[in-house]
């Protein structure tokens, strides 16, 4: 008994942003952002919010897999920009997609949110109790960045993707998983404080906190806890890199990329990139790679192809997983 990925999608808006575009209101560089992150423009929503780019993205997946949405038995949506701290995204992309009454709940883990919620997916389909299962990553980020922060202003996008899975009678398309978190550094990235009533408390109430990050702690983070993630998970699964067809890691910024092949020592092309494109899109950035490579036949589902999955940000958070497709 076990589960399979039997469909990818995503969604990104229309919405073009270039570097360029930012230098006209930001004290900012496409040189700069460029040679310092490896974007070249991000996707910005302006009208659709988290639940629309899920939806659109859902829609994809169901429609790649061949599946009905009323056969979907849960639905998981791994966010940190969600519409509403409630009702969740996922419950407003359950309607939206005219799934029926089924199990729909959101996962918050920043940037490992995807890795998080395709953990819990597939504990929930080995337990036989659904034969189909949607698990998607979707972010507007361009809500939550403090504009006049140039920081972080240029390194976010928006969008969306994700997987659908089905209860298989072989085994599980995951084949190990190292997840972690560190509430201790918690405070390294944080977005949508919610305050204390004015009433009652001393803090007054304000509007949810636009999102700020000591960027220098997250990249010493990641490139410390990463390769350590990789390597215990290899270690634990008995895998060699000469197995795994790609690496597809969160896209925060390309020289931590590079960072983490070297310290691997493993070639740069093993990791799988298009954050020139996009951004850091959250937690939907690793669900948008996969669906490009899977739509693009680098990747092919049903191959038992190798891959490995990693995530890590806000949380902290960090997770890699061993899949094969
Ligand atoms: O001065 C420079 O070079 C700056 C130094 C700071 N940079 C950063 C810092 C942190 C992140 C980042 C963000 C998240 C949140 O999803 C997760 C994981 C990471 Cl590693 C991305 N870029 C940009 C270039």
């Amino acid at each position: 008994m076990g589960t399979k990925i039997v469909g990818t999608g995503s969604y990104v808006p229309e919405r073009v942003i270039s570097n360029e575009q930012l230098e006209l209101f930001l004290e900012t560089s496409d040189e700069w952002i460029q040679s310092r992150t490896g974007i070249k423009e991000r996707r910005i929503s302006d009208t659709e919010d988290t639940s629309d780019l899920c939806a659109k993205a859902a829609k994809q997946i169901l429609t790649n897999a061949g599946v009905d949405a009323k056969e979907v038995g849960f639905v998981i949506v791994a966010t940190m920009s969600p519409d509403y701290l409630s009702p969740s995204t996922a419950s407003l992309v359950q309607d939206k997609i005219g799934a029926h009454s089924v199990m729909s709940f959101d996962v918050n883990a920043a940037c490992s949110g995807f890795i998080y919620a395709l953990s819990i997916a597939e504990k929930l389909m080995q337990s036989g109790s659904f034969r189909y299962g949607l698990v998607l990553g979707g972010e507007v980020m361009s809500k939550i960045v403090d504009w006049n922060d140039r920081s972080t202003a240029v390194l976010f996008g928006d969008g969306a993707g994700g997987v659908l899975l089905e209860h298989t009678s072989e085994e599980s398309f995951v084949l190990g998983e190292d997840i972690h978190a560190d509430g201790s550094r918690g405070e390294a990235l944080t977005a949508g404080k919610v305050a204390f009533s004015e009433k009652w408390g001393p803090q007054p109430a304000t509007p949810l906190d636009l999102l700020q990050m000591d960027g220098r702690s997250i990249f010493d983070f990641a490139i410390r806890s990463v390769p350590k993630s990789i390597m215990d998970l290899t270690e634990k699964t008995g895998t060699q890199f000469e197995e795994v067809e790609c690496i597809i890691a969160h896209q925060a910024n390309y020289r931590i990329l590079k960072a983490i092949a070297k310290k691997l020592k493993v070639p740069v092309e093993l990791f799988a990139s298009n954050i020139h494109k996009y951004g850091n899109t959250s937690a939907a950035s690793i669900p948008i790679l996969l669906d490009e490579l899977v739509a693009g036949g680098e990747l092919v589902l049903g191959s038992k192809k190798k891959v490995i999955l990693t995530g890590f940000g806000g949380g902290l958070t960090w997770g890699s997983m061993l899949i094969q497709l």
